[in-house]
């Protein structure tokens, strides 16, 4: 098995309260594995573990290996050289400059001296390369999304973690920007997709895992999830995904 990433045995602490309670997950190579759950569930501080980025100062324990190595007690910039990008919620572009200043400032090699040029991004997506003199706070949320997820790969990741890419996008750019991200696994990117559009993460996932209350109580394959009755029950609204 190719495994990208294996966070083993992950459990986060915020003072004396639990908000990742011994979890382990592995996406392999080309594969989309998507995190579902409710609010506060615990899914940001997991992918967050996973990348060395917090919030706060929480006390992270469990081991993430990195395409073989142990990365558990690298800062998250080493991390991200190493190849591990993670697309917060918040986005993180500047609202001030254009959609081709944001992607050129970024430091764009990564351990292995490769890169994606910024042609390569506006090959992916189009509507950047239009809009490439817009500032982007002045794209829709959509395009917004695309220019974080394209800024991200810049430095070509082996794994790209998206934080609930679908906060605030109308249900057709939802569907489109997931679109993007699927095909990106064809190239081998192992996406770590946290969603709580489970309908939408079901799309495009080749697997999916639910989280309720720092603990993940079901997974399995998209089929196997889109059959499961307590995900119909409490994220489909008792309707079977199509
Ligand atoms: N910096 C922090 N200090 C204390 N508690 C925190 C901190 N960040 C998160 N928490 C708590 O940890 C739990 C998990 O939060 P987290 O943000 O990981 O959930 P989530 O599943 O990503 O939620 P959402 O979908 O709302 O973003 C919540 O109870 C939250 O209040």
């Amino acid at each position: 098995m190719n495994y990208v990433v294996q966070a083993e045995h992950m459990h986060v602490r915020y003072g004396h309260s639990v908000a990742v309670k011994d979890i382990s997950i592995s996406v392999k190579e080309g594969e989309l594995l998507a995190i579902a759950g409710a609010n506060g569930a615990g899914k940001s501080t997991l992918v967050n573990a996973i990348a060395g980025w917090s919030r706060a100062t929480p006390r992270v324990s469990g081991t993430v290996t990195f395409k073989g190595d142990d990365v558990s007690k690298l800062r998250a910039e080493m991390r991200a050289r190493r190849g591990i990008a993670l697309v917060p919620e918040s986005r993180g572009a500047f609202a001030e400059m254009t959609v081709h200043e944001n992607l050129s400032m970024v430091d764009a090699k990564n351990d292995e001296g490769k890169n994606f040029e910024i042609e390569d991004i506006f090959g992916l997506f189009p509507r950047l390369k239009e809009r490439r003199s817009q500032q982007a706070g002045t794209l829709s949320g959509g395009e917004r999304q695309m220019l974080a997820i394209g800024r991200a790969l810049r430095a070509a990741p082996s794994l790209l973690i998206l934080d609930e890419p679908s906060v605030g996008l109308a249900p057709r750019l939802v569907v489109e920007v997931l679109q993007h991200v699927k095909e990106l696994t064809q190239d081998g990117l192992a996406v770590l997709l946290v969603e709580q559009n489970v309908r939408a993460a079901l799309e495009v996932a080749d697997r999916l895992s639910l989280i309720e209350q720092g603990e993940i109580t079901a997974t399995g394959t998209a089929d196997e999830m889109r059959e499961d009755d307590r995900t119909i029950s409490a994220y489909l609204g008792g309707l079977r995904a199509p």
